[in-house]
């Protein structure tokens, strides 16, 4: 049969062809899952659920799917993945075996998967499951486990980066003593060294490209908490984190210098970006020195140059950095908002203070979006602080984030401060709209610059009506834009963590009109030596804010390029908008407990 090659025709065939596609697509798909629902990490984590009624930590990315345990989606095929768990009652000693030929030893899962499993260590590397079997003795077999390899006193032996292992070095790996936290563990201190309660080891297999290897080359050991304080009777699995054992295994001082996330985890990319940016504001013969240092470091840990991976050049900086009394600490100052209300200038002014140590990148985002990466995270985002500075951060989102309060008292030193830069809550509402909508369209505008053309004042602000009020022309209070100009509702939550006299509220008017008052009553309030003198800014009117003389750059950068006209409303908009806030701002000033802003009542 002979068909023509009709529109129509053509049509048919790219739809049976998708169907097909579709088909085929699912049934693979299917199968994929299948299989990585039923790896090691799902029997692992149930043997785990026997233990401890399915609370498997999250920091080992192991999380509830469909009724079973699958470790998150984060880049790792399940084959990287190691992990011990020392179930209750240590008793068991006889050895499981690995298959030894890299599949899973099934009977051994098996085994420790039921009750009688109980008592019994599982160790799990790779994809070899060994059960009954001493920490030490797979430590010894396996050679080698990067991420062990502590500071000096803290090392652990280290042989090679997998895949291409050199005989010599294997040789060495079983005859030497491996420390472990800093202690031989062949030679056990005291019970808890013997048992820990946590083990993960991600190891690198066989992997072909760069971006794999590069993934492959992280390996974790975590021990329980608990271990740290001495009391193994409240064990909760759920603590376990990696950057446990760095903190057991050096005194106060070491884990300032050393202790660092990027160590632990050099796949996370902003490992490579926050160093390329640290580098980036040294003079050319600091870089040389700092790159001497890493080559220091190298040589003393006996690396091989393929061994300074991103995270062990984070060690070397921070080592160089100790040399200079030069550390990374969590914030103790903190802008936490309000979004659009000149928080970018403010942290460029403030910077300027000697005693002020801004933290890498405008932004952090800890309490809002990377929480769960943990503290050595946030702090790893700092710059390095001499002494007599304090580390200061911020990020708009935190004053209308609701959890970060919270976190901020139980995470932080209890000597932390925060600025909150306030503005009149319309015009910020209009440029939080005026951000938002240019990041939306940043792409398009770059594909095409008339997609903005037709944008004006006024339809910029019906844009803005179109979501600020409901259907029967009320205020929405739940629109974004809105919502965090509500600056009593947010103050009242941080208010329940902290006290008043842990906030200094900025005004943004101010900050144009006179900023050296402002930024004078920042030194009072942070206790720092007079800095800032009224001589040093102007307004610039092309800018149409205030900037510094002198300077090569003089004005603080802009948060979003203006792509887009401020929204204009119409007077009967503005004043129901104006009436929805009046109390809200009355409200807030009777908190605060001044009433110099000029917005207040308007
Ligand atoms: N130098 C200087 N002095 C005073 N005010 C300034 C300065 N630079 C920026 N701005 C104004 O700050 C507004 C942006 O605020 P943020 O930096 O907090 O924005 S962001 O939340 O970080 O995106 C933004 O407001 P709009 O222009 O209304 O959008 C800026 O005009």
């Amino acid at each position: 049969m002979v068909l023509r090659l009709t529109r129509r025709n053509l049509l048919m065939l790219l739809l049976a062809l998708s169907v097909i596609g579709l088909v085929v697509y699912s049934k693979i798909g299917a199968r994929v899952n299948i299989i990585r629902g039923t790896t090691f990490t799902s029997r692992l984590a149930k043997i785990g659920q026997s233990v401890n009624n399915g609370n498997i930590k999250q920091n080992n990315k192991i999380s509830e799917r469909k009724g079973s345990y699958t470790r998150e989606r984060d880049g790792f095929d399940d084959a990287d993945v190691a992990g011990v768990i020392r179930l209750p009652h240590d008793s068991a000693q006889d050895p499981g075996e690995s298959d030894g030929n890299g599949g899973v030893d099934e009977s051994a899962v098996q085994d420790s998967g039921s009750d009688d499993g109980k008592g019994k260590t599982v160790i799990v590397i790779g994809n070899k499951v060994r059960v009954g079997k001493k920490l030490e003795d797979v430590i010894a077999e396996e050679g080698f486990i990067e991420g062990l390899n502590l500071p000096q006193e803290n090392r652990i032996k280290e042989l090679g980066e997998g895949g291409g292992r050199e005989e010599e070095e294997k040789k060495e790996g079983n005859s030497e003593t491996v420390f472990l936290d800093g202690e031989e563990i062949s030679k056990p201190q005291n019970d808890s060294q013997k048992n820990p309660q946590v083990v993960v080891i991600k190891e690198r297999t066989g992997m072909k490209t760069d971006k794999e290897k590069h993934k492959s080359r992280i390996i974790k050991i975590s021990w329980n908490r608990d271990r740290e304080n001495g009391s193994p009777e409240k064990k909760d699995q759920k603590n376990v984190t990696s950057s446990s054992v760095v903190s057991l295994s050096a005194s106060t001082d070491d884990r300032k210098a050393y202790t660092h996330y990027f160590f632990e985890n050099p796949q996370d990319l902003k490992g490579r970006k926050l160093y390329t940016r640290c580098l980036s504001k040294m003079s050319p013969e600091e870089r040389n020195r700092v790159h001497e240092w890493e080559e220091k470091y190298r040589q003393r840990e006996s690396l091989t140059k393929g061994h300074m991976n991103i995270g062990r050049k984070w060690i070397a900086l921070s080592e160089y950095m100790k040399g200079l009394r030069r550390e990374q600490r969590l914030p103790q100052v903190i802008n936490i908002g309000a979004k659009k209300s000149g928080t970018t200038a403010f942290g460029w002014f403030i910077a300027m203070h000697p005693q002020i140590s801004h933290s890498f990148g405008n932004e952090v985002h800890f309490f809002d979006k990377t929480y769960e990466k943990g503290l050595e995270y946030y702090r790893s985002r700092m710059n390095f602080a001499k002494p007599n500075q304090l580390v200061f951060e911020k990020t708009p989102r935190y004053l209308v984030t609701d959890s970060a309060p919270g976190h901020a008292k139980k995470d932080l030193p209890s000597n932390v401060k925060f600025i909150i830069c306030i503005r009149d809550p319309l015009k910020r509402a209009l440029s939080d709209f005026r951000h938002d909508s240019t990041l939306g369209i940043r792409r398009a505008y770059k594909l095409n610059p008339a997609i903005v053309k037709n944008r004006t004042a006024i339809s910029e602000g019906k844009r803005f009506c179109s979501r600020a009020f409901d259907k029967d022309g009320n205020v929405n209070a739940s629109f974004d834009s809105v919502r965090t100009s509500s600056y009593v509702k947010h103050f009242k939550n941080w208010l329940s963590h902290f006290p008043r006299d842990k906030f200094l509220i900025v005004d943004h008017q101010r900050l144009v009109d006179d900023a050296y008052h402002e930024l004078h009553r920042v030194e009072q309030f942070l206790e720092l030596e007079p800095y800032f003198n009224p001589s040093m800014f102007y307004f610039d009117k092309r800018r149409r804010g205030t900037c510094v003389k002198g300077r090569p750059m003089p004005c603080p950068p802009r948060s979003s390029p203006g792509i887009l006209p401020a929204g204009q409303l119409d007077p009967e908009q503005e004043r129901k908008l104006r009436d929805y806030f009046r109390p809200l701002n009355q409200e807030f000033v009777k908190l605060v407990g001044a009433n110099n802003f000029t917005w207040v009542d308007l």
